[in-house]
């Protein structure tokens, strides 16, 4: 047995037996202790980004059996203002989420959702996509707004370097996050139980990514993310990073792969050390009808459903499948009736936890978790 603790808040140490099988001797079943409670990894964290799990109340999250979800830097700090939520009690209380709250810090949404932007050393300035006005994310303002939002892991402030990029381009790009990552940390308030993580960038170029990890491992964060991936660079080549990248980082603290994603990227990461996972799949796919259930994807709006009165699943718990049937959802997405966004939600997001639940099983008895999806 390979002995693996994975916590790193120092408020508790907890020695974690996680069995690694032969075939993937990399994959690791851990628990993380917070302030705000426990994390079981592998784990799959749902997207909040504007402080809310879209069509899904908080105590719903909870009965799928998240132990932790994501809040949005970039969202929240234009609106409603991060000195306000932290007047109000902090994003926990404001969204009545008690349990362990990650905030992105905000450099990955300014590029993809601000119109006008500029990089510079000293961070990115930006006009808010909703009314225009200025603003500027630094290593310093970012780690603040995490801290006013209460954030149990903070996200250092790192530039997620974009697929395709030349080696130069990606070197520069990895260089300028690690003097961010270092402005990051020592801007963090460091209290027991809470956490920061730094994000290695590099690319798909392997002498950049151990560049990264060693500038960041310098800066002993309380765990460490694989940025820039998921970024359109496809499974292939996010697995062959995937194959060296999570052995450059401490073995005994948790690492976070960055946007990803469908079931088979989670069971390839996991196979490769990856501990948490964040995708806006199951959320965003439910809303748009697309069931995730264990017959595959489940495409709700197809007419073949229009008089189907089977559940999607016959022995999920989730309320969809208790006490609704395919018809139902079917009539629900078509005429964009609330319920229905709702009621796929909570069936994507009980069918990624279980798919989770399952694989920490898995490795726990030391089986192979192959064919599992
Ligand atoms: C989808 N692919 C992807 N997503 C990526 C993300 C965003 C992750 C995220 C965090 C919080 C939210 C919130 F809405 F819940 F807030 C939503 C998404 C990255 N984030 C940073 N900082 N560096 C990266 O290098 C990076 C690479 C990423 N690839
Ligand atoms: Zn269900």
């Amino acid at each position: 047995e390979k002995e693996v603790s994975i916590t790193k808040f120092p408020a508790d140490e907890r020695k974690i037996i996680a069995k690694a099988h032969d075939k993937y001797k990399k994959a690791r079943a851990g628990i993380i202790n917070t302030r705000h409670g426990q994390i079981h990894t592998p784990a799959f964290m749902p997207v909040g980004t504007k402080g809310t799990v879209k069509a899904m109340l908080p105590e719903s999250v909870q009965t799928t059996g998240a132990d932790i979800i994501l809040g949005n830097t970039y969202h929240l700090m234009l609106q409603p203002g991060a000195k306000r939520v932290f007047k109000l009690g902090g994003l926990h209380k404001f969204m009545n989420w008690s349990k362990p709250l990650l905030t992105d810090s905000g450099g990955f949404q300014v590029m993809s959702l601000s119109k006008l932007r500029k990089i510079t050393e000293e961070g990115v300035i930006f006009n808010s996509h909703i009314d225009g006005s200025k603003f500027m994310l630094s290593p310093e303002s970012s780690t603040e707004i995490q801290y006013l939002l209460g954030s149990t892991i903070t996200m250092a402030f790192d530039e997620c370097t974009p697929y395709p990029s030349t080696y130069e381009q990606a070197k520069s790009s990895m260089e300028l996050t690690s003097r961010w990552a270092k402005r990051s940390r020592k801007a963090f308030y460091s209290r027991d139980g809470y956490g920061q993580f730094g994000i290695i960038q590099g690319s798909i170029y392997n002498d950049l990514r151990l560049k990264s990890a060693l500038d960041l491992i310098e800066l002993d964060f309380e765990g460490y993310a694989i940025g820039g991936l998921a970024v359109g660079e496809g499974q292939e080549l996010m697995f062959k990073v995937l194959d060296y990248a999570p052995d450059l980082l401490p073995i005994n603290k948790p690492r976070y792969l960055m946007g990803v994603g469908k079931p088979a990227d989670i069971i390839g990461a996991v196979q490769r050390g990856i501990d948490m996972f964040d995708c806006v799949i199951p959320t965003r796919s439910g809303r748009n009808g697309q069931a995730f259930t264990k017959y595959g994807v489940v495409n709700i709006r197809n007419s073949k459903y229009k008089e189907d009165n089977t559940p999607l699943e016959e022995d999920c718990l989730c309320p969809a499948c208790k006490n609704y049937t395919k018809a139902y959802l079917h009539y629900l997405v078509k005429v964009k009736e609330i319920l229905g966004a709702m009621l796929m939600t909570w069936h994507n997001l009980m069918y990624f936890q279980k798919l989770m639940l399952r694989i920490r099983e898995y490795i726990a008895q030391g089986k192979d978790f192959d064919f599992i999806s």
